[in-house]
């Protein structure tokens, strides 16, 4: 598995932790910045990663800011894309399971470090069930083909 990683200034603690954690996963990701603590526009992070996943550059991606909110809204207005943003580790799992999610966000002024990296964890490592979720996932599929 490919990951691309990205934060604003204000997730570049939890990107560090969660590029360590892949480190230890022996998971491949590229770092698409920031580089720097000066303020950023979340936008311009959550984009780069969510069309390198559309495109199958990689095959999924993370996103961490102060919330995860607007990396999550950014990033979910690229065709293709299904970014969750998850606090708890059980949203985590289950957002594979069931959602399929592509990208996970996360925000770094509402949980920890330790957290973040139990969520991580579990959200890269949990399978999509398919099945009926399949179905539902095909209709949001549908809808983004007709619409947009
Ligand atoms: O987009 C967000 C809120 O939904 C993120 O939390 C940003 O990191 C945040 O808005 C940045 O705020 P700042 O006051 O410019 O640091």
């Amino acid at each position: 598995m490919k990951v691309a990683i990205a934060s604003d200034h204000g997730g570049i603690h939890i990107r560090e932790e969660i590029k360590q954690l892949m480190d230890e996963m022996g998971i491949e990701y590229i770092d698409l910045g920031c580089n720097c603590e000066t303020s950023v526009d979340y936008p311009d992070y959550a984009i780069p990663v969510a069309e390198k996943v559309a495109r199958g550059e990689v095959d999924r991606g993370i996103l961490i800011c102060g919330t995860g909110i607007g990396m999550t809204i950014a990033a979910n207005k690229v065709k293709g894309i299904r970014c969750a943003l998850c606090h708890d580790v059980y949203s985590a799992k289950l957002t594979r399971q069931h959602n399929d999610s592509n990208i996970l966000a996360m925000g770094e002024r509402v949980i920890g470090p330790g957290l973040a990296r139990e969520i991580a964890k579990a959200w890269l490592t949990t399978e999509f069930e398919g099945g009926r979720h399949a179905r539902r996932i095909e209709k949001i599929s549908e809808y983004e083909s007709k619409h947009l």
